[in-house]
């Protein structure tokens, strides 16, 4: 095992892609996960001159509750030849990375699973989740808040209109954890419209919302998917992207993309558990939403993470935390949040309140998952009478956390 040479990348890449089932990416997916890697952050396992196992590290920050960015490796590219899986190159592959990102000082490092039973192993817990919907538009009405009338929409050029969005999408970061700040070259990702990515569907599209400023308050890229039977038409919307600042401008793009004509399903695989238009439609079943494990959450430093987020409520309680796979984690650590829900994480040898793994504490950590549901699972064991509350309490946020966009 060793870190990538550039001039490796294609080999390394090609690998990758067989590990994943063999069906090559497009010119420009590929091109643009080239130029986002970060080849001193990958590492390659070589057995002569074949590539057998991959892992990658983008170098993130990450939304936590708050508002705070905190450094976050986000995990990617993992792979393994499957002539050579299950003999450990995963997890030796885990090892070298956990410790790396150890070194470099970060203390989360996050991923999106293939397989949601491959990462627990090595301490991380699922910590937010992505809802689908897909809403059937000649049932399902909105009602939208006052004010969504005064909101322009216009329809724009996914690239000329992408500053706007940014800056759209750069004001949302700290109101919602879990969110990766754009870093550079990021922005492309979201604008990848190969028509390999389509799926007989239209190339990208973008609508604005405007105030009555000219201030872009919201955005929604979609594509429209023709259908047409002996019936008419039964075309579909498939959203990519929907950000909004205010009630207004998020119910106005959701009323436009229910009301694109010659369609009847609007779909949206990505959103958050808690988004709004959950409450702006006349019939939630008819919506049929769906969740999924989203982004997996590994506290790598755990008093740096611990005390890097803020907290809903004060506590004063004493963790004891196993982590087998970075034991400098392991033992009892007290976390005393003061009145203004700003954590000091110390190590203590005062007996334990609460005893979890690592993981627990990361699948709490953005404040989307409690602690008390964790314990009614007998994952986390509430050792002091009222210990279990408080600290769930505190951790739970207001907000649910979301990952717009995999990686
Ligand atoms: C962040 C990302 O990039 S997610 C992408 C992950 N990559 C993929 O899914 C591509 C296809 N799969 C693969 O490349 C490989 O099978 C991998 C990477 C999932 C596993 O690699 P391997 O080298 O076989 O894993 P390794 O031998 O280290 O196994 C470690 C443990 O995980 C378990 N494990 C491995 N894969 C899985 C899985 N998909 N589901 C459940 N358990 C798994 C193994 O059984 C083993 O358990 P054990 O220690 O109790 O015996």
């Amino acid at each position: 095992m060793r870190v990538l040479q550039a001039d490796e990348w294609d080999v390394w890449y090609d690998h990758l892609e067989l590990a994943f089932g063999g069906v090559p990416d497009s010119p420009e997916e590929r091109e643009l996960y080239k130029s986002l890697t970060d080849v001193d952050r990958s590492l390659g396992v070589w057995d002569g001159d074949a590539c057998v196992g991959s892992a990658g590290a983008f170098t993130f920050r990450l939304s936590v509750p708050g508002g705070a960015l905190v450094p976050a490796a986000g995990v990617t590219m993992v792979g393994v030849s499957p002539v050579h899986r299950r003999r450990g190159v995963l997890t030796s592959l885990m090892r070298r990375q956990l410790d790396d990102i150890r070194a470099g000082g970060e203390p989360l490092a996050v991923l999106t699973a293939s397989d949601p039973a491959i990462y627990g192993r090595f301490g991380y817990g699922p910590a937010s989740y992505a809802m689908a919907v897909e809403v059937d538009t000649t049932r399902v009405r909105l009602s939208v808040p006052p004010g969504t009338d005064a909101i322009r929409l216009r329809l724009v050029d996914p690239q000329r209109s992408l500053a706007d969005c940014e800056r759209v999408y750069a004001a949302l970061v700290p109101t919602r954890p879990g969110m990766p700040a754009r870093q550079p070259g990021w922005e492309r990702q979201s604008l990848l419209d190969p028509p390999a990515m389509r799926g007989g569907a239209s190339p990208l599209k973008c609508v604005v919302a405007e105030r009555e400023d000219g201030e872009v308050v919201g955005y929604a890229r979609y594509r429209v998917k023709p259908d047409w039977d002996l019936t008419g038409s039964e075309g579909r919307v498939e959203v990519s992207d929907l950000d909004a600042l205010d009630p207004a401008a998020c119910a106005a793009l959701w009323r436009y993309l229910f009301s694109i004509d010659l369609t009847w399903t609007v779909r949206a695989p990505r959103r958050p558990v808690d988004d709004p238009l959950l409450h702006l439609v006349s019939d939630i079943r008819r919506s049929r939403p769906r969740t999924r494990d989203s982004l997996h959450v590994r506290l790598v430093d755990l008093a740096a993470a611990l005390e890097a987020r803020t907290y809903g409520a004060p506590a004063d309680v004493v963790l004891a935390v196993t982590d087998a796979f970075c034991p400098w984690n392991e033992g009892r650590w007290r976390l005393v949040v003061d009145a203004k829900g700003v954590a000091r994480c110390t190590r203590t040898e005062e007996p334990a309140d609460l005893e979890l793994s690592v993981r627990e504490l990361g699948s709490a950590y953005l404040g989307g998952i409690t602690l008390t549901s964790l314990a009614a699972a007998g994952l986390v064991r509430e050792l002091r009478p009222g210990a279990l509350t408080e600290t769930s309490r505190a951790f739970a946020g207001d907000v649910a956390p979301w990952l717009p966009h995999g990686f």
